[in-house]
């Protein structure tokens, strides 16, 4: 039976369960608080854990796989790699300092600096040659703590920013790392399971990210048409009882729908129908 590892808590869980639950995988009510789910259909058992532990589990092999963040993986320093990125949790990992204060990476050196990530800030600053006085490791409000004196600066996860701009804060230096959620398995381990799990979410992901567009078009312009709706491998392409047309079918990418709509209609082709992929394998 194959192990999987699904965030319990905080940012990733939600979107993780019901991902999973897409995938035609049984899961946990939202809500639910059962540590572990078994789905014998598909041969499947789920193991809520928090986010932060799921790479440790996977990385010492106690767990098949897992879902958690790619800055949570780089961060846990395990025998653990990236099998899949799943699209959701999207966030950069940043250094930020009260407004004005700090204007680049080498400002921090010999300073104090906050975070949840100490072991992703140590090698970051470590690879680029720069010593802070110190790295404290807090589990979170990281935001609060130069406010509160016990750190120059911060290194933290930012989305939207509204975080770091309520604390006063503003970010500098490059971005150290651009995470989302991610499947992890154990580096160089691979089973049958593991590839039709990933099919699965793969198959999410396209259903998530394509419609089905279909159209008529006069033969002439087909290979225009075709031109703006290459779909993943080639539009299918079907007579039409008028000779003159013929009908065409493709994927496209969902926040292209409407541009991709009006430049058919412009080209000619006629009765544009969107539908929306309840689930697919590519
Ligand atoms: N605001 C956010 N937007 C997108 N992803 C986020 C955000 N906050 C945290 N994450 C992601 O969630 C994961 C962190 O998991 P964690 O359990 O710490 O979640 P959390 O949302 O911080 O939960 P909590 O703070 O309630 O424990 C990381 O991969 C991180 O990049
Ligand atoms: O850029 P923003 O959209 O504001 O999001 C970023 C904030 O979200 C997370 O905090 P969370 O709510 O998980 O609290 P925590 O710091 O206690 O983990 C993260 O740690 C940042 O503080
Ligand atoms: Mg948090």
């Amino acid at each position: 039976m194959l192990r999987v590892a699904v965030p319990n808590k905080g940012s990733l869980s939600e979107a993780a369960t019901s991902m999973l639950s897409e995938a035609g995988y049984r899961q946990r009510r939202e809500g639910g608080r059962e540590l572990v789910m078994v789905d014998p259909d598909n041969d499947i058992e789920f193991f809520y854990l928090r986010p932060r532990d799921i790479a440790v589990y996977v990385g010492r092999g106690t767990l098949d796989v897992g879902i958690t963040g790619r800055d949570l993986l780089l961060d846990s320093e395990v025998e653990a790699e990236e099998l899949l990125g799943l699209g959701f949790a999207a966030s950069t990992f940043r250094f930020a300092a009260p407004v004005g204060a700090f204007s680049t990476l080498a400002d921090l050196e010999g300073k104090r600096i906050a975070t949840s990530y100490d072991g992703l800030v140590r090698r970051y600053l470590g690879e680029r040659g720069i010593e802070a006085s110190r790295v404290v490791r807090l589990d979170g409000a990281v935001e609060s703590s130069v406010r509160l004196g016990v750190a120059d600066a911060i290194a933290d996860v930012v989305e939207t920013g509204s975080t770091l701009k309520a604390a006063g804060m503003e970010v500098f230096g490059e971005p150290l790392l651009q995470s989302e959620a991610v499947l992890i398995g154990r580096t160089g381990h691979t089973l049958p399971a593991i590839e039709v799990l990933i099919r699965r979410l793969q198959g999410v992901l396209v259903a998530r990210q394509y419609v089905l567009m279909d159209y008529d078009v006069r033969k002439d312009l087909v290979e225009q048409a075709a031109a703006l709706t290459p779909g993943l491998e080639s539009p299918t392409v079907s007579p039409l009882r008028d000779s003159e047309w013929v009908a065409v079918r493709s994927m496209v990418p969902k926040r292209e729908t409407n541009r991709i709509m009006d430049e058919l209609y412009d080209l000619g082709a006629r009765a544009i129908l969107v539908s929306s992929i309840h689930a697919c394998r590519i």
